[in-house]
């Protein structure tokens, strides 16, 4: 039998089909078979299963020289406490590089698409039993993310349930569960001896000071996410100072997120104790954002975010998008409503370059726990494959996954 056939055809069940997907530049990498059942109760427990039995196989998709050090992964679950109760529709796990992540917007944006586009009914039971709206040819999908329903609204190309496929010239929108701030204009003492470059140049006016004060602010968006501005970090120039690299913003996120990640007040969530930690760093630069026909766009704003132990987000990240909603309903630059001025756009250094590629946000309504942010943006299809590792059992370790980065190089 022909190699190509043996792999992708054959009998063996080690083989994990995956189709990935991309959104603004940020890839999902979607298993669509080969994945284990997951023990638990909840999906919380099936994350955790998956990352004390499975961990393995997530190694293998997200790192080399399978994956990349952008790597995003999405795991559909068939059977959730929510679906069971009749309040979601199908669960998903996100994973990246270093773990298991509790919400992301790129990926569900990614999902949306996918889930009306399979007609594989053992991978989304319910797919055939979502109901369409005839005049905006739209559908909804709930999906149960670790951290709550999120309700997907998806534009399809025709209404007929038969023929019915995703419309990726419209952008695909969600809402997402409660987003709010947790820490507003919060000061870190940056002592100078930790401080990066750009940060000891930042007040050079004043005598050396032993330490740095930076404001960051805490929000939720279904994580955690610290978020500041790059002038404050001490880039004048903004993301797009023509003297700084990635690495540099790098090492400023790396060395603020050391002192706030222990902060475990500050990742405070009313319900969930396994939702409370720091995801990431979000550097912000409202002096760019995105152009409509080339012209500068007012409302908009650009990010850089730095999530689970230095992975770079390509997207605007849409969990992040809640919260900076959040927060800008907080700090009065938002309103609540869901009339059409109150889109924000938010770029990635990525989206801002390929105009039309942001994600936009708007504050729907204030609920008890924070705001409902509705975020919307475009995925693309761009590949499948077929994964399967017949040599790691036969001394091939570096094909079970490896970070490049961490070779301490
Ligand atoms: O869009 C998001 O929310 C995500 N993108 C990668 C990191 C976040 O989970």
């Amino acid at each position: 039998m022909d190699l190509f056939t043996a792999f992708t055809d054959g009998s063996s069940d080690e083989k994990i089909r995956v189709i990935d997907m991309h959104t603004s530049g940020e890839p999902t990498r979607i298993v669509i078979s080969g994945y284990p059942p997951l023990e638990g109760k909840t999906l919380l427990e099936k994350r955790r299963c998956a990352s004390e039995r499975y961990d393995d196989i997530r190694k293998m998709l997200m790192l080399e020289p399978r994956g990349h050090a952008g790597m995003y992964g999405a795991i559909i679950v068939q059977e959730t406490e929510l679906m069971k109760s009749g309040e979601a529709d199908i669960g998903v796990l996100f994973c990246h590089n270093q773990g298991y992540s509790t919400m992301c917007g790129h990926a569900t944006i990614a999902l949306g698409r996918f889930l009306v586009d399979t007609t594989d009914t053992l991978l989304f039971p319910r797919r055939n039993q979502l109901e369409v709206s005839q005049d905006k040819r739209t559908t909804k999908i709930r999906l149960h993310a670790p951290c709550g329903v999120v309700h997907i609204n998806v534009p399809m190309t025709t209404a007929d349930s038969v023929k019915w496929h995703s419309d990726g010239s419209r952008p695909v929108s969600f809402l997402s569960v409660p987003s709010f701030v947790s820490q507003s204009g919060l000061k870190i003492q940056i002592p100078s001896e930790l401080a990066w470059k750009q940060l000891l140049h930042r007040d050079v006016s004043k005598p050396e000071p032993d330490t740095y004060t930076v404001t960051v602010d805490v929000a939720y968006g279904g994580a955690f996410y610290s978020i500041v501005t790059a002038q404050e970090l001490g880039f004048s120039g903004g993301l797009r100072g023509e003297t700084y690299t990635i690495e540099d913003f790098a090492e400023a996120a790396r060395k603020l997120e050391s002192l706030l990640k222990p902060r475990k007040d500050l990742y405070h969530h009313p319900r969930e104790r396994d939702l409370e930690f720091s995801y990431g760093v979000m550097i912000v630069d409202k002096s760019f954002g995105s152009t409509v026909n080339g012209k500068p766009n007012e409302r908009s704003e650009a990010g850089l975010l730095f999530f689970a132990e230095g992975q770079i987000d390509r997207s605007p990240t849409g969990s992040c998008v809640s919260a900076r909603v959040a927060l800008g309903v907080h700090d009065g630059w938002l309103e609540v409503g869901n009339d059409g001025d109150n889109w924000w756009t938010f770029e990635s250094i990525v989206s801002a370059i390929h105009e039309g590629n942001g994600f936009r946000g708007r504050a729907i309504s204030q609920v008890d726990d924070g705001v409902i942010v509705e975020v919307d943006g475009c995925a693309y299809y761009t590949g499948t494959s077929t994964f399967i590792a017949p040599d790691v059992r036969n001394g091939d370790d570096i094909g079970k996954g490896f970070r490049l980065e961490l070779l301490g190089i």
